[in-house]
């Protein structure tokens, strides 16, 4: 025991005595020191030796004065405490030796071995097992022998060790309060705060690394520790999701230049995050923007939520900035309310119609007649003009039509066949007697649907036309244009110009004028049936004549052919035509039934012989094998060429016949057409009609001033509008009864009042009756002309109607006469086919 007494006192005081010699710090002597005392086999030697100095002396070991942490564990030891503090040398000698301790202890290195100590004492609990296996810093096997004495401590050993352990404590506690001194120097003045902490915590940061360590697998976590923030970005997952992520945080503060790597632990992570938190603005971070979350929008009232009831029809697209500019809220359009639709639907809506390529059954592109030239008005060609000018104030009417019913079919102008406008009709759009104002603006639209035919090709009639679209009863289609030219013109072209052709487009037009569509409008191409779905009618139209294509009293569906009844005259039976209509009741041949039996029992021979037209054949269907060999049979046969003498006898002929028919009105036309061959009588034969006219003119001119004063007064009271407002084309013709209420009220003006107007009263000027009979029954008539038998030139000359509206004698007389004489519409065709 004295051996180890004198150590301690040799061994301590040579430190003792360095000490004012080294009061700044020197590694080299802080080097040496602590290995001697510090280190795990020293300090179990230096316990050692403190139990046996227990043991054999009374107060051999120096006391520390105050041993806070260890007190209460060592309750056992208080008496001997007492009787070391007895001893004052020792207690002196081993104080002065702390302080010399904690001197050389200010460098680095220095606690780098205090840490060492602590972390072996650490990871083995205690010091004591220590004593198991090592003996004077030397292992041992864990079977080796010991003496009692080590294994068994006695109570002095035990009050040495607590000694030991304090004074050991004392000096780590002093070397980090050295240490965060030293920190906090070199820090600068605005961070010192933040880097304070508890000396406690290198301990408990070298404690949970030691754990840490102890926990991985052969240290490979601590690989790479602090390199490039892998680590922490492992360790994160770890974390609690609720922390916030390290990856986006500055880089932490680099540990100590000199300390070795280490591993960052969970408190050096929660360091981080406090200094964090403290000073957010002093790191330049840039500010994380925040995760895009879309709100979610709930339906408050259901799927037809904000749907109003609208009578505008839904919109296809709708431009986003149209969206934008308008200040009606949008409506919801993906799943419409049908009863919005429904209403819409029956408000404003209309019947669906298909659109009308679907029922076209040919493409596109049909190959169109080369000798057709085109055009759509009425050109006067020759003398035709100036003959016209003379008759045109005549063809003046006044509508007496009011704004309640509107120009209905019972319309004064629609029964004579004028069309009414604003110089002879007082309603405006309410009218509805205005189809080639229609028609005009239709044209005007363009379009396949606006002009609504073309041209197609038959099978066995040649061309014809077909509808692009629906059209209702009685609209108009379109009109049949052409060059007006007179007798005498037609005549010289029948010599010269259409001596080799095979079809002629001809039509008596009206004053002994004739329309040539050679150059003329698609209608031209319009061909007969027996069965019509249209008709061919004679307007006046802003004192003009004017023929046009209606739709008949079953109007028009897509892609029908068009057709009307030419009413054929053939004169002869040898220019009767066969008829390919294919209706039920077909006559069989273009032109009416012979009313003669012995006509038409010489037709069905005649049919018979040449085997085209047998009565079995008329009114069926034929195939189209037949039609076609008879078509080629057509194209085979030879015909012979028209004669300039036998035009010119068979349209004298014509004319005198169609002329005779009229003998009222047309007796000098007829006689002077007849004898000089010539249409230079026409000017004869109208002359009364324009002194007549002038009269009318002014009587229709002074009934329509008072119609308008009186209907301003009717306006005022803002009659409802017409029903039938804007469906001219719907209305029927006019009836029986209506023809009847329409002369009886002409023929009741004639002893009337003269107070009452006189456009209301047409028969009471002579020639305004004589025109309205004129205009009012008429139908284009289609006939024969009377030729040789090598001439296939046809004057079909329009009949009158049999339902003449007249009523009385006198009217109908005149009726009869004068519709004769202006209602005649030729179709004149040349196929060279002779039946
Ligand atoms: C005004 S053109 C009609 C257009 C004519 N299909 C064409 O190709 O130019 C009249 C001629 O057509 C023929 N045609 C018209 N309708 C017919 C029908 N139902 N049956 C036979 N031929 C007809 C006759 O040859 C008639 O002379």
């Amino acid at each position: 025991m004295a051996r180890r007494t004198s150590r301690l006192s040799t061994s301590t005081t040579p430190a003792h005595a360095d000490v004012p010699a080294h009061d700044q710090p020197d590694d080299t002597m802080s080097l040496d020191l602590p290995e001697q005392l510090l280190t795990p086999e020293n300090s179990r030697s230096e316990t050692s030796s403190n139990n046996e100095n227990a043991s054999t002396e009374e107060k051999p070991v120096p006391r520390r004065r105050s041993t806070r942490a260890v007190r209460a564990s060592l309750q056992k030891a208080e008496t001997l405490d007492t009787s070391v503090e007895a001893d004052g040398s020792t207690s002196s000698t081993s104080q002065a030796y702390v302080e010399s301790l904690a001197n050389a202890k200010r460098t680095r290195s220095s606690l780098r071995h205090s840490i060492a100590v602590m972390e072996s004492s650490l990871f083995n609990g205690t010091a004591h097992p220590d004593d198991d296996t090592m003996i004077d810093g030397q292992a041992m096997a864990p079977g080796t022998p010991v003496s009692k004495s080590s294994q068994e401590p006695q109570a002095e050993d035990m009050a040495t060790s607590l000694q030991q352990r304090t004074l050991r404590k004392r000096v780590e506690k002093k070397l980090a309060e050295d240490n965060e001194t030293l920190k906090v120097k070199a820090m600068p003045r605005s961070n010192r705060h933040s880097v304070r902490r508890s000396t406690r915590q290198s301990i408990i940061d070298k404690a949970s690394d030691l754990l840490g360590r102890a926990n991985s697998v052969l240290g490979k976590r601590s690989r790479g520790l602090g390199e490039n923030g892998k680590e922490i970005s492992r360790r994160a997952s770890l974390r609690p999701r609720n922390a916030t992520p390290v990856k986006e945080e500055a880089p932490a503060p680099a540990p100590e230049p000199a300390a070795k790597k280490r591993r960052v632990s969970e408190s050096d992570l929660s360091k981080l995050r406090e200094e964090e938190n403290k000073t957010p603005s002093e790191e330049p971070t840039a500010p994380a923007s925040p995760p895009r979350s879309r709100p979610k929008r709930w339906l408050a009232h259901g799927l037809y939520t904000g749907q109003e009831p609208s009578d505008s029809p839904p919109k296809q697209r709708r431009s986003k900035n149209s969206a934008k500019s308008s200040s009606i809220p949008a409506q919801r359009r993906l799943i419409p309310m049908p009863m919005f639709a429904g209403s819409r639907m029956i408000n404003t809506g209309r019947d669906y119609v298909l659109p009308f390529d679907i029922f076209s059954p040919l493409p596109p592109g049909q190959p169109k007649p080369d000798e057709w030239r085109k055009t759509n008005k009425n050109v006067f060609v020759g003398d035709a003009a100036s003959e016209w000018k003379a008759n045109k104030k005549l063809e003046l009417s006044t509508c007496m039509c009011e704004e309640d019913t509107g120009c209905d079919e019972n319309c004064q102008n629609r029964y004579m066949f004028y069309e009414c406008d604003s110089g002879n009709c007082r309603l405006g759009p309410e009218c509805g007697n205005r189809n080639f104002n229609e028609l005009k603006h239709r044209t005007k639209a363009g379009g396949k649907y606006n002009i609504g035919v073309e041209v197609i090709k038959t099978a066995d009639r040649g061309y014809g036309v077909r509808s692009n679209r629906t059209f209702d009863p009685n609209q108009i289609i379109v009109e049949y244009t052409g060059e007006i030219i007179t007798q005498f013109e037609c005549e010289r072209r029948m010599r010269s110009v259409y001596k080799n052709n095979e079809c002629y487009y001809l039509m008596y037009f009206d004053q002994n004028m004739i329309i040539d569509a050679t150059r003329g409008s698609i209608a031209r191409f319009v061909n007969h049936s027996c069965e019509p779905n249209c008709r061919m009618e004679k307007w006046t139209v802003a004192g003009k004549p004017r023929m046009a294509l209606f739709a008949g009293d079953r109007g028009v569906m897509t892609g029908e052919e068009l057709s009307y009844d030419y009413n054929f005259d053939p004169y002869s039976n040898k220019n009767v035509q066969q008829c390919r209509c294919g209706s039920e009741n077909c006559r069989g041949i273009l032109g009416p039934r012979p009313k003669d039996k012995d006509q038409r029992a010489k037709l069905e021979e005649k049919t018979k012989v040449t085997g085209k037209t047998t009565k079995k054949a008329i009114g069926k269907k034929r195939k189209i094998t037949d039609a076609e060999g008879t078509v080629l049979q057509q194209g085979k046969k030879k015909r012979k060429l028209l004669t300039p003498k036998s035009i010119k006898a068979g349209v004298k002929k014509a004319v005198a016949k169609a002329t005779t028919r009229g003998k009222t009105t047309t007796k000098k036309t007829t006689k002077t057409s007849a004898t000089t061959g010539r249409g230079k009588t026409a000017k004869t034969v109208k002359l009364p009609k324009v002194k007549a006219a002038s009269r009318v003119k002014a009587a229709v001119r002074g009934g329509a001033r008072q119609k308008g004063k009186s209907a301003k007064v009717n306006t005022v009271k803002a009659t409802p509008a017409s029903p039938n407002k804007g469906s001219s084309s719907s209305l029927k013709r006019p009836s029986a009864e209506t023809k009847k209420k329409i002369l009886a009220r002409a023929k009741a003006t004639d002893g009337g009042s003269p107070k009452k107007s006189p456009a209301k009263s047409p028969a009471k000027s002579p020639a305004m009756a004589k025109k309205n009979e004129v205009k009012s029954p008429r139908k284009p008539t289609v006939r024969k002309a009377p030729t040789k038998s090598t001439v296939k030139a046809r004057m079909p000359i329009s009949k009158a109607r049999k339902s003449g509206p007249a009523s009385g004698p006198k009217a109908k007389k005149s009726l009869t006469s004068s519709v004769k004489s202006a209602a005649k519409s030729v179709v004149r065709t040349v196929r060279g086919k002779k039946i």
